[in-house]
């Protein structure tokens, strides 16, 4: 495979050599152009295009010319982010393929610190010449600005405009940047502009994008792979608040306390079970039983922990949660479970209360967990005929509130469980400024504004007492995945294409072209090293510190954790060696402490956040030291995190050195293959800070590191399936707003939509016609009546004129008195009133849709169980609620031409956005696994929230079940 992949690129990097010849004879003949002559080229390609000529057309002559600016640069001085550097670039070779390969919508994998923010350059200033919006994308803010800045020194000096997008920036500032030729920015920042600007803008200046034309995407795996694997949501508050975090965390950390103390028994009857000398192998088993208790109560129990480091216990305890876990002793398992408060099921992330649980938190309730069976309930309240109508409704209304209040329990001690037990402060979050702010896992930055889903977040606001923020309901959202399919025209660039080419081609249709690089690179990599424990390697990591700082080697040591990166710190500081740390809590200075880095012994602690795209320059004399040398603290479940980190060091042909180390402890060795790292350190005898190191382990470490890559593989495609059936629904209604906002008479629109919604009545009217007699179109007329403030004659209504003529006459009445209304409407307000009534009957039934969506969701994975496919079901649901919705949509139009008026409402100023949030959930390494029979406790709750939705369907405009006599959505529905 590997032969037939690298033929394929040969080709390809063949088909390339004679662009890049011309472009190189086009650059020598510019030669004697003067400055002014040179820049002049820009207009001249403008001009050319818009007689005819394509962008391939004038690849090589703008891709020299781009050369030639370069050239011509050199020497002068540009600021990048706040510090002057010298321009020092030239493209070479290698880089000019790369450039092609951008252009030719290819990932170029270009080895880390081959020059990718220089090569993007040159697609990104052919592409403008079109006119449209170019954009780059970055994975932060910081690497958007640097990029702006450093590469808007030739683009400007070529007479183009660049602009930059920060978080920060207004809606006025960043449609200023969009209309640049180049616009550089994040991809949360395009993608919540995006759901601004086609979710939420009511007219065309709230808009600030203008085009989705070309996009190159630095670091492509990062954007594309990890942070595709949860959606971009925006979210406003939702409309009631009903948690009861506040009140229920006192009883779970209690309960949380209670679970420890068991815990800490059964641990210390196991040692003493196993420090007897001649414990019997049935006490042993029982002492391995007991400890897998514990494992299973707390998987990070500190004293289990320290006993595993003894590889026997470890071989014997794994093999006990195994025998455990195997589908003949499902039964035991649950015994198990019981004997305990909750347990904990880390891989899936999930914590399941017991019944002892139960009773605990609810003592004497027996039913206080259980779900009451709503349509039973109403079925038995409907046939019982002692009661009338009021006290039936009474009733209901009673089963339903218990119903809400029960399910809200069990979701919020669910969610409070999993804050308790599976987050970690300063690992999956940090406490800041009296706010729980998710730390990315694979950039290590903090993200302020993002909030974890389904109550968790508030869950862990009441674990930390801190101030519990309202629930929020999405108001918009969209995959990355489905956002990055709307360019005309996608790239992209990474140093780690190759471990996820055949995803790029199935999602993205996007090739990788794997470019050479100019100079061999001068790496040294070693081989990982291995301990038993983390405090092991912390001491060794340390060690290996001190050496380079004594050679004046820097030293970049980066790691997953601020927790980590500060227990490093702590560690060095006790051995007076002078360090940086850049993390999550530390990240205002980031500029100068990369800056710093590479001088000589430097040493710099850095979380992920210096891990990628991170250009660390080297200082004098440290060619001679070796180079930087970096050093991993311990393996990331994706081994393009390692890579990238490794390439922070030997860039252009320079010297330098990698290290990981590893513990058996790691999280990714407990979890997913240490079996058989453990066994060979058992066979070698390992003592107290013996290290194992051997290029065959790095394999089995891979390996695990694979398994974990395919589980958030599977996570990421199951995320796009689902939002492939919302995308179809959201490309039409952001479609159809689009055409709103746009349309320069908006009030066609408006009559296309009332006439659409009268022929499909009509049309219902015929339809249910019974043979050779006369329609009814009472229906029709009571609707008409009801709507309309317009008399309709009888003799509208001849079935012998047909549908369409039927309709016409309907129309031509309306729309003789909506002349009539125009004439005493404000003139200046009128178009934005026609655009709000549709804009707000679109957007107010969407974002309910969106909300029973996601309720669709969640409540169709309990239908795996009854052996039918979720997502079969989600979609035929999902068609049928979408049909449903642009009926409302239609009927709230109809209904509101006539109420609504321009001298009551006036027009509108922009809607204040404070309470909008943006909401690109945090990763947890190992959500979605190990979901199966395990994770009973959270399903049920799950279908709590959802079991509503399994009732039998009721349109919006349909009476309302509970009998009230109104309809659905004035009533239950609303
Ligand atoms: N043509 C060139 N001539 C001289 N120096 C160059 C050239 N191209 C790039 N460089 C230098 O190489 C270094 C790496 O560049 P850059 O940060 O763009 O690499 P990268 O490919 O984006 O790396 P990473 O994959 O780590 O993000 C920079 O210091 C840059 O100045």
């Amino acid at each position: 495979m590997k032969k037939l992949f690298g033929s394929r690129n040969a080709r390809v990097l063949k088909r390339m050599q004679p662009l890049v010849d011309r472009i190189n004879g086009h650059f020598a003949s510019y030669s004697s152009l003067s400055d002014v002559e040179l820049q002049a080229k820009t207009q001249e390609f403008r001009e050319r295009l818009q007689k005819g000529e394509t962008l391939d057309d004038i690849l090589c002559e703008a891709y020299a010319v781009v050369k030639d600016a370069c050239r011509r640069l050199l020497g002068t001085k540009v600021e990048v982010t706040g510090h002057v550097l010298s321009w020092d670039m030239v493209p070479f070779d290698v880089q000019l393929v790369g450039a092609i390969a951008l252009h030719q919508n290819n990932i170029a994998e270009m080895a880390t610190g081959e020059g990718k923010t220089l090569v993007a350059v040159m697609p990104l200033y052919l592409n403008a010449l079109s006119g449209r919006n170019v954009q780059l994308v970055t994975v932060n803010d910081y690497l958007a600005r640097r990029d702006s800045d450093w590469m808007g020194h030739v683009l400007k000096w070529l007479g183009l405009t660049v602009g930059c997008i920060q978080n920060e920036m207004t809606p006025a500032q960043r449609r200023e940047q969009y209309a640049c030729d180049v616009t550089y920015g994040t991809n949360s920042e395009f993608g919540f502009d995006y759901l601004r600007d086609m979710g939420m803008a009511m007219s065309r200046d709230e808009m600030v994008q203008r085009d989705h034309f070309y996009a190159i995407v630095d670091e492509i795996d990062s954007i594309l792979i990890d942070e595709a694997r949860t959606p971009l949501i925006i979210a406003g508050p939702a409309k009631v608040s009903t948690h009861m975090f506040d009140k229920l965390k006192p009883s779970v950390s209690t309960l949380f306390r209670q679970q420890s103390k068991l815990l800490n028994d059964l641990m210390s009857e196991a040692r003493d079970i196993l420090a007897k000398e001649d414990a019997s192998p049935e006490e042993k088993d029982h002492a391995y039983l007991l400890l897998a208790k514990v494992q299973l109560g707390m998987p990070k129990h500190k004293q289990l922990m320290r006993l595993m480091e003894e590889p026997a216990i470890r071989k014997a305890l794994d093999k006990k949660d195994a025998e455990m876990h195997s589908d003949n002793n499902r039964g035991f398992l649950q015994e198990v479970k019981e004997t305990l408060y909750f347990s904990i099921d880390e891989k899936g992330q999930e914590a399941e209360l017991s019944e002892k649980g139960r009773q605990f938190l609810r003592p004497g309730e027996t039913d206080a967990f259980v779900i009451p069976d709503l349509p039973t309930i109403f079925s038995d309240i409907d046939s019982d005929n002692s009661l009338d109508d009021n006290a039936k409704l009474e009733k209901r209304k009673q089963a339903q509130a218990e119903y809400d209040n029960k399910a809200e329990i069990i979701h919020n001690i669910s969610q409070l469980l999993r804050a308790f037990c599976l987050f970690e402060k300063d690992v999956q979050y940090v406490v800041q400024d009296n706010k729980v702010i998710i730390v990315d896992e694979f950039t290590g930055r903090p993200q302020p504004g993002r909030r974890f889903s389904e109550g968790l977040h508030q869950a862990l606001e009441a674990k930390e007492d801190v101030q519990i923020e309202r629930e929020t309901q999405t108001l918009a959202s969209i995959t990355i995945q489905n956002y990055f399919r709307m360019y005309d025209k996608l790239a992209g660039m990474t140093g780690t294409a190759e471990t996820e080419a055949n995803e790029f081609k199935a999602i993205y249709n996007l090739d990788v072209v794997v470019v050479p690089t100019n100079r061999p690179c001068m790496r040294k990599d070693s081989d990982d090293r291995i301990y038993k424990t983390q405090r092991e390697k912390y001491k060794a990591i340390i060690e290996e510190i001190a050496d380079c700082n004594k050679r004046g080697q820097p030293v970049l040591v980066g790691t997953i954790s601020v927790e980590v990166s500060e227990l490093l710190s702590r560690m060095l500081q006790r051995r007076n060696i002078v360090h940086n740390v850049l993390n999550a809590k530390h990240h205002e200075s980031e500029a100068e402490i990369v800056a710093r880095a590479g001088q000589l012994s430097a040493v710099t602690i850095a979380t992920n956040m210096a891990g990628r795209g991170t250009d660390i320059k080297l200082g004098a004399g440290v060619k001679e030291a070796g180079g930087l040398h970096v050093i991993g603290s311990e393996r990331h479940d994706s081994r393009r995190i390692d890579r990238q980190l490794r390439g922070r060091c030997a860039r252009q042909g320079d010297p330098g050195s990698s290290r990981f180390y590893i513990s058996l402890e790691d999280n990714l060795m407990r979890l997913f293959g240490s079996d058989r790292v453990a066994s060979i350190m058992e066979k070698m005898g390992l003592q107290e800070g013996e290290e194992l190191s051997h290029s065959l382990l790095n394999r089995s470490i891979e390996g695990a590191q694979r398994r974990v890559e395919q589980q958030h593989f599977a996570i990421r495609k199951r995320t796009l399936e689902y939002d492939d059936v919302m995308n179809k629904q959201r490309v039409t209604i952001y479609g159809l707003r689009k055409s709103i906002l746009l349309a320069d008479d908006p009030r066609e629109l408006l009559m296309d939509f009332i006439y659409t919604a009268i022929s499909e009545k009509i049309d219902e009217a015929y339809a249910v016609r019974i043979k050779n007699e006369a329609v009814d179109f009472s229906v029709v007329r009571e609707w008409l009546a009801r709507t309309f403030p317009i008399g309709f004659g009888a003799d509208l209504f001849d079935s012998s004129r047909g549908q369409e003529s039927i309709a016409k006459g309907i129309m031509a009445r309306i729309e003789d008195a909506y002349a009539i209304k125009v004439r005493m409407e404000n003139p200046d307000a009128l178009h934005w009133l026609e655009r709000y009534i549709m804009l707000s009957a679109m957007d107010g039934v969407y974002q309910e849709h969106l909300y029973a969506m996601d309720a669709l969701r969640q409540g169709v994975q309990l239908r795996s169980y009854g052996q039918r496919d979720p997502l079969v079901e989600y979609k035929q649901e999902a068609y049928e609620m979408f049909s449903r919705l642009m009926d409302t949509v239609k009927d709230d139009i109809c209904a509101n031409v006539f109420r609504l008026s321009t001298i009551a409402i006036g027009p509108a100023k922009p809607k204040p956005q404070t309470d909008i949030q943006e909401v690109h959930e945090g990763f947890n390494p190992f959500e979605g696994a190990g979901s199966g029979g395990a994770t009973e406790t959270a399903e049920p709750q799950r279908a709590a929230i959802t079991v509503r939705r399994a009732q039998p369907k009721v349109g919006r405009n349909d009476p309302c079940p509970c009998g009230s006599g109104k309809k659905y959505k004035a009533c239950c529905g609303r």
